[in-house]
């Protein structure tokens, strides 16, 4: 604590920068207000002041300056509105608590030290001249982040500049009064994250900007690499990290980098609830979230099932030892390998030389073009031409052939027999109606020559004849000639969604034995109990549905296939819970986001899935991605989530993980041993009432598979738990209370306190599961519970007792 001299000092300048906010404030609100009038009222009256007039060329042109000029009246008002907005948003932001920091800097040569304040963004004084809050992410408050007083530097876009740190200081402020005041150089230890790690957890991830320690600053301002790797282990703040890294990209890149550019993978659709609050807490907008499930499930469209990673692990989890069983295993070990994915671009190769597959097209119960008329003019364009390229002229030779076909199909006599069904009514409301058809769809999507064909000649026909709807032969001609060209539309949307290729078939073909596996891919070595794969992969296609380890792998076929299909928006891409995802799948992801430099986060000993990538060994497909020049590695191994007893209890289950323990105490974790099911949610009831009792709110009872978890529901429920809830796969949003949540769902997440429902060694007994049971615990922060109704899982048994408490 300071002084009392400094104390008033302090509180002085509060008072000075607050009045400053809150004039700067007022000063705003009417503008901002009369502004986002103006803007609605604009908005409003868009189509008044324009005149829309298309009867000729003139007026088209004149209508079209009229919307663009008020359009960019409309922009400016937007934009001069949005930017006052936003300085009027951040300054209520600062409000309640302007800063939280403050460094007192000497530059080298100079003789003076500069008091520098530092927030959530930034504040400069009525005159424009001096910084009252500096924003935590400008090049000067990175010495806050990385130094102790004493000699400390920075870099800037000039050069690095270097001096002397006087003074380091902490504030905790609430509205606009001084709660808290500590100076680094005189606590030992960092008596502010003490603080803020022993309050309990949130329904929603909180920012860490007042708390960044030097090496997650490392991670946020991280802005050479093309590939970041980050290993942390359990807790150690690497999600936390991440997200203001992503808040420092937005301003730093301010001019050049927009939130939709930033995309984040996460590992459920319940971790986006999770953490979507931090960054509009910083005054960001969010960046894009999603699943790699879901992206897979975009681009895959509705042509297959594809089962998901829960459903992949649950499989794993729950299936008994197996002839089955073993091969699945091997076929997700080996369908995650860079080998595979070697093996696909080799087959691509071959197939530029001989076995493509092509789905005939069909039209009436005929067909009309096939598979091997296809094959043949696909292989008859210069084999030196790109497989994707040949692709193309294909499609564009089928659209050829269909224009012909469709003007032979006029003659047929299905068309006659739809033009002899309309009686005259009909056909003229059957004229007009194609008529109208035509002339919307074209003019949403283009005007093309074909609309003008159409309309020319309606309008030629109008001009030379008395009656529109006089039924010549002439119209006669038009209408058929409409009938067909609407019957072979899907057919021409089919040949250009490339639909003709039979991709599934191509996948299944790899699969086909040994030897044919071979010679496509010049792979020698093939994964163990390859026959059984094969089988299992062949019979899931069979129906039509795809394993979740082929997902990626299919796609990747598809697109060697068909030509990439690359999102050039994206800048930067997040993927957290890496050590989940294959190698596979990382070299899918570099390929599909061309532009965008990787930040992966993960944790190895968390990788509970069996396609795991080691992120930071030296052997890691993920260092080699990009090569190691352009990747950097940062580890953390500091773990900011558990007491140090839930550390060390943790700890023991992995030994190789490296994990330091943050100096907060708490309980040791308690192990309950119960002689019935029964018996043991009666426990359970007791414990959670307690945990209530201390002021614990967010508790989790963690089973190992969903199954698991309906049962634990349903069993405390019955015992007359309330207010449980009940995490599935579907759970879209994460909320306080008391859940019950299987273990993998749970990655990613904390709560105060954690109760491993059945922790017996029928439960965890494969050595598979060790990281299943670690993720599990690790996810306490407080509080860690066990419960078991039989044996103890070898995992405990094996630990030194002095770990844990018995109850
Ligand atoms: N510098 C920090 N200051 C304050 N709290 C922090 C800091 N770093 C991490 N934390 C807290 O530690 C907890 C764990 O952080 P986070 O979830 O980001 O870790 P993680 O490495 O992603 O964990 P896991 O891999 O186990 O999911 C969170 O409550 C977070 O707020």
């Amino acid at each position: 604590m300071i002084n009392a001299k400094d104390w008033q000092q302090e509180q002085d300048r509060l008072d000075l920068v607050t009045e400053g906010l809150r004039s700067t404030i007022a000063e705003l609100e009417p503008e901002v207000a009369g502004l986002r009038d103006q803007v609605a009222d604009i908005r409003k009256r868009f189509w008044e002041e324009v005149t829309v007039n298309t009867s000729t060329d003139e007026d088209f042109e004149e209508t079209f300056y009229s919307i663009k000029q008020q359009e960019a009246v409309l922009s400016e008002r937007e934009r001069s509105h949005q930017l006052r907005m936003q300085r009027w948003k951040s300054m209520k932001r600062l409000l309640p608590s302007p800063y939280f920091g403050r460094i007192d800097f000497q530059e080298d040569g100079l003789s003076v030290s500069e008091q520098i304040y530092i927030g959530v963004s930034s504040f400069v004084d009525a005159d424009g001249m001096s910084f009252l809050v500096y924003d935590w992410r400008t090049p000067i408050a990175s010495m806050y982040y990385d130094y102790s007083p004493g000699e400390s530097t920075y870099e800037t876009p000039g050069g690095q500049i270097t001096g002397t740190m006087m003074l380091k200081r902490q504030y905790q402020i609430r509205d606009g009064q001084l709660q808290n005041v500590f100076d680094t150089s005189l606590t030992i230890g960092d008596e502010l994250l003490q603080q803020v790690l022993g309050k309990g957890a949130d329904a929603q991830m909180k920012s860490i900007v007042a708390t960044i320690q030097k090496e997650q600053n490392a991670i946020i301002r991280n802005d050479k690499s093309r590939m970041l790797i980050v290993q942390g282990a359990a807790g150690s703040g690497k999600t936390s990290a991440a997200l203001q890294r992503v808040a420092y990209l937005l301003y730093k890149h301010r001019d050049r980098l927009k939130a939709d550019q930033i995309v984040l993978f996460s590992p459920n659709p319940m971790f986006n609830s999770y953490v979507s609050t931090v960054l509009p807490e910083l005054g960001e907008e969010n960046m894009q979230q999603t699943t790699f499930q879901e992206y897979l499930e975009y681009w895959l469209g509705s042509t297959l099932r594809l089962e998901d990673p829960f459903e992949q692990i649950e499989y794993v989890l729950t299936s008994t030892f197996s002839q089955a069983y073993e091969s699945r295993l091997s076929g997700i070990q080996y369908k995650a390998s860079e080998a595979f994915l070697q093996a696909l671009q080799s087959y691509a190769l071959w197939l530029g030389k001989e076995g493509m597959l092509f789905r005939s097209i069909r039209f009436r119960d005929r067909e009309l073009i096939t598979a091997e008329q296809m094959k043949s003019q696909f292989y008859s364009y210069d084999s030196s031409i790109r497989l994707a390229n040949r692709v193309v002229l294909l499609r564009e030779w089928l659209l050829r052939e269909l224009t012909s076909l469709e003007r032979k199909e006029q003659e047929a006599l299905w068309v006659q027999d739809e033009l002899d069904y309309l009686d005259n009514e009909q056909y003229a409301e059957a004229y007009s109606e194609l008529l109208k058809k035509y002339q919307r769809e074209e003019a949403v999507f283009d005007f093309t020559k074909q609309y003008v064909e159409v309309y020319g000649e309606f309008r030629g026909k109008e001009q030379g004849e008395e009656n529109v709807f006089d039924f010549s032969v002439q119209e006669e001609e038009l209408l058929s000639r409409m009938i067909v060209k609407e019957h072979f539309k899907p057919l021409r949307r089919e040949v250009k969604r490339l639909m003709f290729i039979d991709v599934i078939g191509l996948y299944d073909q790899l699969f086909s034995e040994d030897a044919a596996y071979r010679k496509m891919t010049n792979e020698t070595e093939l994964p163990e109990r390859w026959p059984e794969i094969c089988k299992q992969t062949k019979e899931k296609l069979s129906r039509i549905e795809l394993f979740y380890e082929d997902a990626a792998p299919f796609l990747c076929l598809k697109e060697l296939v068909e030509g990439a299909r690359t999102n050039t928006e994206v800048r930067h891409l997040f993927v957290d819970e890496g050590q989940d995802y294959s190698p596979f799948q990382f070299a899918f992801l570099k390929q599909l986001f061309p532009r965008a430099r990787m930040t992966v986060l993960g944790d190895f000993g968390q990788a509970i899935f069996p396609q795991a990538t080691n992120l930071h060994e030296a052997d890691s497909p993920l260092i080699r991605l990009y090569g190691e020049g352009e990747t950097s590695l940062i580890r953390l191994v500091r773990s900011y989530r558990s007491t140090r007893e839930i550390v060390e209890f943790t700890k023991s289950l992995l030994p190789s993980e490296e994990i330091v323990p943050f100096q907060r105490s708490g309980r040791k974790p308690y192990l309950s041993k119960a002689g019935s099911g029964e018996k043991r949610a009666a426990r359970i009831k007791e414990d959670l009432a307690a945990l209530k009792a201390e002021g614990f709110d967010s508790i989790a009872v963690i089973t190992k598979t969903a199954a698991e978890s309906r049962e634990a529901y349903e069993v405390l429920t019955a015992q007359g738990c309330e207010s449980l809830r009940l995490i599935t796969k579907e759970t879209l949003t994460f909320e306080k209370g008391t859940l019950v949540i299987p273990a993998y769902l749970a990655k990613g997440v904390e709560f105060d306190a954690v109760l491993i429902y059945d922790a017996s060694s029928q439960t965890y007994h494969r050595e598979s599961e060790r990281k299943l049971f670690y993720t599990a615990c690790t996810r306490a922060m407080h509080r860690l519970l066990l419960y078991t109704t039989g044996e103890w899982t070898l995992f405990i048994q094996a630990m030194d007792t002095s770990l844990y408490e018995v109850v």
